[in-house]
């Protein structure tokens, strides 16, 4: 898998602030850090940064790896580098080419997506109403955050009028 992998990834260096990759875009490669960093982000001014990503770490693969149905296969957050990001690229085709000889490593990328997504573990809540973040705190499990979010909403939604974003960040273990 690695030497096939090896052969096909091209490498692209982005500048300080450069975006890789942009939420809603449909996703049609992904990337191993090679040096430096990138940043997933969102909110307003994309000022909310969900999680900071290193040398060693893979993103870009939940929207290859979902199918096209329901906008699936678009990008789920915004990915920029943070300070110069030297990173290898991966064609979706490329990807899948590998794959189908590779079950098991589809298995566990599909996992990592998953996992994300879903990840029951170490997450970040941010509210945000309108274009403010009116909250930001640390949750121990998704169910606290999310008893506590709407606990809060129901308790500023006459106030504030509607019902605030919630936004879940949860920090993958890529080393
Ligand atoms: N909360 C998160 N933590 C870590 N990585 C994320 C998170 N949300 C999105 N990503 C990565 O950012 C990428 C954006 O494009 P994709 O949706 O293709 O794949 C996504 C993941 O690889």
């Amino acid at each position: 898998m690695l030497v096939d992998m090896l052969l096909r990834l091209k490498s692209i260096v982005y500048l300080p602030g450069d975006f890789v990759v942009k939420k809603g875009d449909i996703g049609k490669e992904m990337y191993v850090i090679k040096s430096g960093a990138v940043q997933v982000v969102g909110g307003p001014d994309n000022s909310i940064v969900f999680v900071t990503l290193k040398a060693g770490c893979v993103f870009g693969e939940i929207s290859l790896l979902q199918s096209a149905k329901d906008g699936g296969n678009r990008r789920t957050a915004n990915v920029k580098a943070h300070g110069f990001a030297n990173l290898f690229v991966l064609e979706k085709k490329d990807l899948f080419d590998i794959l189908v000889h590779y079950p098991e490593s589809q298995k566990v990328l599909a996992r990592k997506g998953r996992y994300v997504i879903q990840s029951y573990s170490v997450c970040t809540f941010h509210w945000v109403y309108g274009s403010v973040i009116t909250r930001h705190s640390s949750a121990p499990t998704f169910r606290g955050g999310l008893a506590r979010w709407g606990e809060w909403s129901s308790r500023n939604r006459k106030v504030a009028g509607s019902i605030p974003a919630l936004t879940i960040s949860c920090s993958p273990k890529c080393h």
